[in-house]
């Protein structure tokens, strides 16, 4: 087990934990290939000349300049944030519609995703302990096919996908609603995702405790580099 600093986060004064919240992509959920790479191949056989390094920029560009503000959603406006990303990543295609569609089938596909190899143990872990186990992302309704098809989608006991909530994270309804969902309070339930703002900031603020992953991270608190340092939060508090 690595040396995490979860053990520098005191929280004595804290209820015993209920529910843990994971993260979708990026945490438990990996694309692969990688999203460059899948948007490099399909955008090539659409007629793309792009390299895969002007893919890669382009494609960051587009998709952080998704406003911080604009937190309302629903399966309609995620569908056309897509198309807007292909479109700015691709200008050089023969038929822009038909690869969007591509790229937009290809991520819906079970195949085009694997599970962090730790999940099933830690999900089944919790399980055990009697934690409640929530999947909340702001992936789009395509993520219930993806866990529809996987053995790891029966051991969530609940989901939370925010184009079908109608706010994505770090909209605090968000968070209010993962609660609701889970039934219990801040203070009982554990967050953990790949992204700061949406999986540690947010969730804090509602007076969750929260766990960025990140394999990189070192000495900084509320940090842990691999899921199963989520078994050994829960021993520690
Ligand atoms: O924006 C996305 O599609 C990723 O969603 P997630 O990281 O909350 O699962």
């Amino acid at each position: 087990m690595n040396q995490s600093p979860i053990g520098s986060t005191s929280v004595d004064d804290h209820p015993p934990l209920r529910a843990v919240v994971f993260d979708a992509v990026g945490t438990v959920l990996h694309p692969q290939p990688d999203v460059v790479t899948a948007y490099h191949e399909i955008g090539r056989q659409h007629g793309s000349s792009l390299s895969r390094d002007e893919v890669g920029r382009r494609f960051r560009e587009a998709f952080t300049s998704r406003a911080e503000t604009e937190l309302e959603t629903s399966d309609a406006i995620e569908y056309e944030f897509w198309r807007y990303v292909v479109g700015k990543v691709f200008r050089d295609v023969v038929d822009p519609e038909a690869c969007f569609r591509q790229l937009h089938e290809h991520f819906a596909q079970p195949t085009s995703w694997r599970f962090d190899s730790e999940t099933e143990r830690v999900l089944t872990a919790l399980g055990l302990r009697g934690v409640v186990r929530c999947i909340a992302s702001n992936f789009d309704a395509r993520l219930d096919g993806i866990l529809d098809a996987s053995p790891v989608g029966p051991l969530f006991d609940h989901r939370v996908i925010s184009s079908k909530i109608g706010y994505r994270k770090p909209h605090r309804r968000f968070y209010e609603i993962v609660l609701e969902t889970c039934g219990t309070t801040a203070a009982e339930t554990l967050f953990i995702g790949d992204e700061p703002a949406a999986d540690r900031e947010g969730p804090a603020q509602l007076g969750c405790r929260a766990l960025l992953l990140d394999p990189g991270c070192s000495g900084e608190e509320n940090c842990v580099t691999q899921l199963r340092d989520v078994l050994c939060f829960l021993e520690a508090n």
